[in-house]
């Protein structure tokens, strides 16, 4: 397995990367690709980790080299956001660096599965899709928004709320990733009660953690370090799905559905990524409702992408 991380020597990519060097099953390769020129420096220092997997870094020359082979892409390459911004605010600047690399991508691995955490990553994925779709390479199985990182807090958030253990609370988020498109379904939390009061109020912090962050580190970038940890989990779940284990994770892929053209669903994940989309279930009024008034935004967040490409 050769999983390649673009961006590796920035904050999310150096994380991921530390936590993909520990936990890859032994026999794989992590390729380390940055315009940054510190990223041989990233690979050389995660080269002296005990483990069996194989470390190397590659500068901004040596694209294709970095994705030759590779089964599995992530790309958290781009700027983050500053307070006061919206994810919206990144697009004119990593529009353009997403649609260059997954390009890259359909010239050198056009088979891999490719997971896009830049943002806005509502539009970022429409521009990756479009992007290889112009190549003649897409296959929407193998395309993915990541939105772990807000499963991964819902858990975390309910848990602190209700005194659970983190292990035992599992939290659907579908929609998109930025302010009232994820939509947390907590009406599906097993074994949890909520207050109407508590569900407005843990939708609206899920809604807004990413600028909880934003602000605490206060002009120094947005979440890097449980952002590495949720792309972690989410690329170790598609190498289980590839060896042929049974794994769900909740990502933002390309749906059949009324909702939009890219929803974040649970999904089935296979070898060939994508095995199988599932229906999210039902959803509370207070969901239904949310679901309605968010979609109309998240459709044009996914226009732009694809009119970025297709002018
Ligand atoms: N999907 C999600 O849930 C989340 C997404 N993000 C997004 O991830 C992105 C990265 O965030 P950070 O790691 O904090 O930023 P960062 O600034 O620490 O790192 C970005 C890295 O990308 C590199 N880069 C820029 N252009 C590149 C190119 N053309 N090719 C390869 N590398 C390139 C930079 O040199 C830098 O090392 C941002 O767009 C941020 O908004 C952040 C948190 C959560
Ligand atoms: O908020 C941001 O800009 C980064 C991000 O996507 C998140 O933390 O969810």
């Amino acid at each position: 397995m050769k999983v390649a991380v673009l961006g590796a020597a920035g904050g999310i990519g150096q994380a991921l990367s530390l936590l993909l060097k520990t936990q890859l099953p032994a026999g794989s390769e992590l390729s380390l690709y940055d315009v940054a020129p510190v990223v041989p420096g990233v690979a050389v220092d995660l080269s002296h980790i005990p483990t069996d997997v194989k470390v190397e870094g590659f500068g901004k020359d040596d694209l294709a080299s970095a994705l030759s082979g590779a089964d599995i892409v992530l790309i958290p390459a781009g700027v983050p956001r500053k307070p006061g911004m919206d994810r919206s605010d990144l697009f004119n600047t990593n529009a353009g660096i997403v649609k260059n690399l997954v390009e890259a991508c359909a010239d050198n691995c056009p088979k891999a599965c490719i997971g896009v955490i830049t943002n806005p990553v509502n539009t970022t994925v429409a521009i990756a899709a479009e992007a290889l779709k112009a190549k003649g390479v897409y296959d929407k199985s193998k395309l993915f928004g990541v939105t772990t990182l807000d499963v991964i807090r819902s858990e975390t958030f309910v848990a602190e709320l209700k005194g659970l253990s983190t292990s035992n609370v599992h939290v659907p988020v579908i929609g998109g990733h930025s302010g009232t498109t994820i939509l947390p379904l907590l009406s599906q939390v097993k074994g949890v009660d909520f207050s109407d009061d508590e569900i407005e109020k843990l939708t609206h912090r899920i809604q807004n953690a990413g600028t909880e962050v934003v602000e605490a580190k206060a002009g120094g970038g947005s979440a890097t370090l449980s952002m590495g940890q949720a792309a972690a989990r989410f690329c170790l779940s598609l190498v289980s799905a590839m060896k042929g284990e049974n794994v769900v994770e909740y990502t933002y892929v390309e749906t059949n559905s009324d909702d939009a053209r890219f929803f974040s669903h649970p999904v089935r994940l296979g070898p060939n990524g994508v095995e199988e989309i599932l229906p999210y279930g039902e959803l509370s009024d207070f969901e239904q409702k949310a679901k309605a008034d968010m979609l109309e935004g998240l459709r044009g967040d996914i226009k732009l992408g694809e009119d970025f490409v297709n002018g």
